[in-house]
C-alpha cells in the first residue's frame, strides 16, 4: 500500500464518526485530543463516548446514519459493525477530504497509526495494514527509549532552538550548538536549566558563548 505519514493540524476541523463502538471511541479520543470538533452518529455508544458527550468534548447524535450527517465534515470515520451501512457511508463520503474506513483501511485515504506521544514528540508507527499488533509492539519497544523524560527534554530543545534561531551567531555555531543539545546529558533537568541560562544570557546580553558550550 502506498501511503504517506503527514502531520495534520486538526484544530477546529469537523470530524464525523459513524458508529459508536470501541473503534469509534478510539478515534473519538484521538480526534478530540487533537482539537477537532467531533460528532458521533450512532443509535448506541460506549460508556466512554457517553461520558465524552456529557463532558461536552463531543456531540453524540443518537440515530442511524443518513447521508446529510456528513455535511461539512473534513474527516469522516466509518466505524459501524454493519458492512452494508459502512459501504453506504463510504460512497456518501467520496467528496470529503479525509476518510477512515476502519473495517478495511486501504479503502479510505486516512489511517490511524499507533502513536507514541511525549509532549511535542510524536512517533507514528504504521505497518501498512499488515499487522496492527506489530505496530503496538514496536510502540512498546520505543517507549523504553523515549521515556517520560523526553516530554520535558523536547520542550527544552524547542526553547533553546528559538533562542538560537534569533541569535546573531554564525550559521556554523548555531548548527554545532543544535547538535550539542542532543547529547544525552541534557536529559538531565539540571543540565537543561544550566544550558537555558547560558543561552538566554548570551542571546539577550549579546555575549559570546562560553567555549564549553560550542
Ligand atoms: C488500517 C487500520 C485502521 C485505521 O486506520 O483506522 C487498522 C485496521 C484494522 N485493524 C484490525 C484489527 C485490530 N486492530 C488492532 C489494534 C490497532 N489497530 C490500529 C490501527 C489500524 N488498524 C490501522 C492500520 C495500522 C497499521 O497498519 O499498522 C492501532 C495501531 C491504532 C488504533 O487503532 O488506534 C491499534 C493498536 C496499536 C496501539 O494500541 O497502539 C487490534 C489489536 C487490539 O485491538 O489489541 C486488532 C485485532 C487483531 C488483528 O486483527 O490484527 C482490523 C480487523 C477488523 C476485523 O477483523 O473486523 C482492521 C481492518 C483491516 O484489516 O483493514
Ligand atoms: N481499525 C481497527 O483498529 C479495528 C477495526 N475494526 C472494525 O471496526 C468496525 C467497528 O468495530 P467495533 O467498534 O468493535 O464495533 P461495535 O460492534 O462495538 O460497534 C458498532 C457500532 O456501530 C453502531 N451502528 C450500527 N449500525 C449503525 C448505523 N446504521 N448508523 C450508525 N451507527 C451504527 C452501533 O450502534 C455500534 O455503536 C468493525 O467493522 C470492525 O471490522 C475492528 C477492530 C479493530
Amino acid at each position: 500500500m502506498n501511503a504517506t505519514p503527514v502531520i495534520l493540524n486538526l484544530i477546529n476541523t469537523k470530524s464525523i464518526i459513524i458508529g459508536g463502538g470501541a473503534v469509534a471511541e478510539k478515534r473519538a479520543r484521538t480526534l478530540v485530543e487533537e482539537g477537532s470538533q467531533v460528532k458521533v452518529i450512532s443509535p448506541g455508544v460506549t460508556t466512554g463516548i457517553k461520558t465524552m458527550a456529557v463532558n461536552k468534548d463531543l456531540i453524540w447524535i443518537r440515530k442511524s446514519f443518513s447521508e446529510k450527517d456528513l455535511i461539512g465534515a473534513f474527516i469522516v470515520v466509518i466505524a459501524t459493525n454493519n458492512a452494508t451501512v459502512n459501504e453506504e457511508v463510504l460512497s456518501a463520503a467520496k467528496d470529503h477530504p479525509l476518510v477512515n474506513f476502519t473495517s478495511d483501511g486501504e479503502r479510505g485515504n486516512l489511517q490511524f497509526p499507533s502513536l507514541l506521544t511525549k509532549g511535542r514528540l510524536k512517533i507514528a508507527i504504521s505497518t501498512g495494514g499488515a499487522s496492527p499488533k506489530l505496530a503496538a509492539l514496536i510502540k512498546k519497544d520505543l517507549e523504553k527509549k523515549y521515556d517520560d523524560r523526553y516530554e520535558q527534554y523536547i520542550d527544552f530543545l524547542y526553547e533553546c532552538r528559538q533562542f538560537i534561531k534569533c541569535s546573531s551567531w554564525e550559521q556554523e555555531v548555531k548548527s554545532k550548538l543544535l547538535s550539542r543539545l542532543l547529547d544525552e546529558e541534557f536529559l538531565n533537568v539540571e543540565k537543561q536549566k544550566e544550558m537555558s541560562r547560558v543561552l538566554q544570557q548570551a542571546v539577550e546580553g549579546g555575549a559570546e558563548l562560553e567555549r564549553t558550550y560550542q
